[in-house]
């Protein structure tokens, strides 16, 4: 998944209502061009492919749920590995899609599309294995994993199977010219903004100018403090990259996901090089359950990559001014990523940190705050 910035964005005002969260989230699903998106990336669909054609035997007479079927894709995979009925839950009109598709592929019988929210739905049983594609930029922005916390609890059985089984989010350092970009786009936004003040004084006798410090916070948050899609080369990390969040889809709890906080460090692997910001990324893992593992273990990782990039690239926090770094510069990183208070799909993140340079002299700490829009 991921949708693009303004699909989901809602201000930051009150809590978003189901009426408003279903125009602005899961509207865009409803179109074919997005779903066609997420079935064109390779990466995603070789690896859930393989995750369950290379692992038939935990779909073979087995019962199965598909947690946001989309256009069905992966009910009518886990059919065609021999599922003995697959119940494929999809929110919006894409639905009328998926049944048309499943039956277009004489699936009909196997494949039972239901039109509904997740969390109102009702089964006739409970499943044996829970298949889903939830993740959205940096793993958690949408809180789609919300939706499949709730299914695993009502709908599966003890022994059941979580494909994905685990997800993990990655950080590390970057440079990259984005920021100079960004900085300038920024710059010429307010020079804008003076013109504007000056013309509206000059031609209708109107001072604005006290309207100037909000349209400096508004613009700098849409500039310098907003997260950015990027799909970064790997040679623009210049250190080591950290986990900073493990989650076992069959256990965690949704408090597990609300907030995730983490301390840790990241160490410069490159001669004189700059630190222009943060790059946050994710993978997940399909594993079975430890008692019932699945035969070929799957990745499919997010992470920077010359050859097998993702709709969903990565997150990239900017840092300004850049700072001049060097090898075996330690970086000791506090993060905390919330969800934004008036939309519970976007994410919020602070991200603090310590420059022990290898000399043995601390930089500055610095603290910032970006928004996952
Ligand atoms: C990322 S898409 C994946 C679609 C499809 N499974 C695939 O892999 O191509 C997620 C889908 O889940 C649906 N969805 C998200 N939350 C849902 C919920 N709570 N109940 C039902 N459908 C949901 C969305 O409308 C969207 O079509």
């Amino acid at each position: 998944m991921g949708t693009s910035a303004n699909t989901v964005a809602g201000g930051r005002g009150a809590a978003v209502p189901k009426d408003v969260d279903y125009a602005q989230y899961f509207c865009t699903y409803a179109f074919l061009y997005h779903q066609k998106e997420m079935l064109s990336d390779r990466v995603r669909m070789d690896a859930y492919f393989n995750a369950i054609f290379e692992n038939k035997r935990h779909f073979a007479g087995k019962t199965v749920l598909d947690v946001g079927t989309g256009s069905g894709i992966l009910a009518i995979w886990s059919a065609q590995a021999g599922a003995r009925k697959v119940y494929a839950v999809e929110a919006t009109k894409m639905s009328e899609h998926a049944r048309a598709l499943v039956k277009a592929n004489n699936l009909q019988d196997v494949v039972e599309v239901i039109e509904g929210s997740m969390e109102e739905v009702t089964l006739p049983e409970k499943v044996d294995v829970i298949v889903s594609e939830w993740m959205g930029y940096f793993l958690l922005r949408e809180s789609m994993f919300d939706s499949v916390i709730h299914a695993r609890d009502r709908w599966l059985k003890q022994t059941g199977v979580m494909y994905p089984s685990h997800a993990r989010m990655w950080m590390a350092p970057i440079k990259t010219g984005i920021g100079d970009h960004k900085l300038g786009d920024y710059e010429s936004t307010m020079d804008d903004w003076h013109n504007f003040v000056d013309e509206t004084k000059t031609y209708y006798g109107v001072d604005m100018t006290v309207l100037s410090v909000r349209e400096l916070e508004e613009q700098s948050e849409k500039y310098i403090n907003t997260s950015l899609w990027n799909n970064l080369h790997p040679n623009q990390v210049v250190g080591t990259a950290a986990i900073i969040k493990e989650i076992d889809c069959l256990t965690a709890t949704q408090t597990d996901i609300e907030k995730v906080r983490s301390n840790f460090s990241l160490s410069i692997t490159h001669e004189n090089t700059k630190l222009c910001g943060f790059g946050g990324w994710f993978d997940v893992h399909f594993r079975g359950r430890s008692e019932d593992p699945t035969e070929q273990e799957i990745e499919l990782t997010t992470a920077p990559s010359v050859d097998y990039g993702t709709h969903w690239g990565q997150q990239v926090f900017l840092l300004h001014p850049p700072m001049h770094l060097s090898e075996g510069d330690d970086l000791r990183v506090s993060f905390l990523m919330s969800r934004s208070k008036e939309n519970h799909r976007l994410m919020e993140v602070e991200l603090g940190c310590e420059i022990h340079q290898q000399s043995g002299k601390l930089l500055a700490p610095f603290k910032n705050k970006y928004y996952i829009e």
